[in-house]
């Protein structure tokens, strides 16, 4: 990462803010919606929104891959055994996906985003609506996907939403049911894309926390990458649980120091995702975590995957920002360890790396009941003053 960057502050947190109104859509024809990328998660997205009653056209990048979901109603190499509804079409014309599109949702690899958010960039209508269905964060810079989009595409944020959740594709694509949050600055924004995303098996809750929204979905990623070397080098479930139980805490320490609500590190964004993907074997971190904890170096790890895992671009990063914030987060430096081949594996443990060997609270530092997301944060530190030092 060339310049660790703060979340809050950004230029594209600080794009401020003319008021933006939303057309309303009409409610008699479908709403026309593009999906890009067209791998396990865009596709199962796109099946959520026809499945809901939109008009959805994918882009793939690759003209085979879109005329074998437009040809077969499949996409044999990400979601095997799954038919797509017939109103779904797909095509490797970007400006034909993009055209006339309401909302477009993008589904890429998060270091591919801000590639192809250029050539997106002047196929967009006035009052499209932009949705990061990722859960990563830009290496290079540290921003989350919202902030790449509006950095890029020049839109107010009103204009953007994530979503997010337990969303493990192909159980979706499955019909499972499950949950997700979709979340804007702007409620209406939330509410009308949350309306488009909903049917029969997949019901979306909104919120308007962006920022502990997409970070649980970034974060839970290198927790799942710790509970896949666990399972790798053979450690049982109470290694697992323990590292789960203390990973939220530091997932919320550093959410919240990022400026996100702690109750959504404790909703569907956070727990709820953290818990499918650690539990999970179809989760891409789980099994790259299982392959480090192996033995495999990192880069036969990833010649190995045959999707994204976002856990082994978001470490470095992720760790940079917690650093320049005073959040500890001594499981996440673990897996980085692993990841860089600086530590055995089997030295994984959900200790606390703190300079003192005195036991350290499990409640914060007054070792009395404080909220979750307060475990690591220093008494001294502004978040610790906001939270306590003011008398809230
Ligand atoms: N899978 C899941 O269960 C979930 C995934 N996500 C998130 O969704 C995002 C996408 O993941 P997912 O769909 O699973 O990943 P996959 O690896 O399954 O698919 C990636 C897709 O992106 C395309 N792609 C790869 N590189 C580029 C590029 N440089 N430019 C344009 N397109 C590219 C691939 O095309 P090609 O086939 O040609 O290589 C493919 O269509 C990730 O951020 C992930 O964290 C979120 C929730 C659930
Ligand atoms: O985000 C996911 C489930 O919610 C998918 O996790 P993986 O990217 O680890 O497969």
């Amino acid at each position: 990462m060339n310049k660790p960057r703060p979340n809050a502050g950004t230029r594209a947190n600080t794009i401020r803010r003319r008021p933006v109104v939303l057309t309303k859509r009409s409610t008699t024809a479908p709403t026309r919606v593009a999906v890009l990328g067209t791998g396990s998660w865009g596709t199962t997205f796109a099946k959520i929104l026809a499945d809901g009653g939109a008009d959805v056209y994918m882009w793939a990048r690759r003209a085979e891959a879109a005329a074998a979901i437009d040809r077969e109603h499949r996409n044999a190499e990400y979601l095997p055994g799954v038919t797509l509804p017939a109103n779904l079409r797909a095509t490797s014309d970007l400006k034909a996906a993009i055209t006339g599109a309401a909302v477009v949702f993008i589904a890429v690899p998060s270091q591919a985003l801000r590639d192809n958010l250029t050539a997106i960039k002047p196929l967009l209508g006035r009052d499209t609506i932009v949705v990061s269905l990722m859960k990563g964060v830009e290496k290079q810079t540290g921003l989350r996907m919202s902030q790449v989009i509006e950095q890029c595409l020049e839109i107010e944020p009103e204009r953007v939403a994530v979503a997010s959740g337990p969303n493990l594709a192909m159980e979706i694509a499955k019909e499972q049911p499950t949950a997700a949050v979709i979340s804007s600055v702007s409620l209406e924004t939330a509410q009308e894309v949350a309306l488009l995303a909903r049917n029969r098996y997949f019901r979306t809750f909104v919120n308007t926390d962006v920022i502990g929204t997409e970070f649980g979905g970034v974060l839970k990623n290198l927790i799942a990458v710790a509970i896949g070397i666990v399972d790798g080098v053979g450690y049982g479930e109470n290694t697992k649980a323990s590292i789960i139980t203390r990973g939220l805490v530091e997932m919320t320490d550093f959410a919240v120091a990022q400026g996100a609500h702690a109750e959504t590190l404790s909703g569907l964004a956070g727990l709820g995702d953290l818990i499918a993907t650690c539990q999970s074997p179809l989760s891409r971190n789980n099994t790259a975590g299982r392959l480090l904890g192996q033995g495999y170096s990192l880069a036969s790890v990833v010649k190995q995957m045959q999707q994204t895992a976002e856990g082994l671009a978001s470490v470095a990063p992720v760790l940079e920002i917690a650093a320049a914030s005073g959040v500890e987060m001594p499981i996440v430096q673990q897996v980085k360890r692993v990841i860089e081949g600086t530590m055995d594996p089997r030295d994984i443990a959900p200790h606390l790396t703190t300079a003192s060997d005195e036991p350290q609270s499990e409640h914060g530092e007054t070792g009395e009941i404080a909220p979750l997301g307060t475990g690591s944060v220093k008494s001294g530190s502004r978040l610790w003053r906001r939270l306590f030092g003011s008398g809230r």
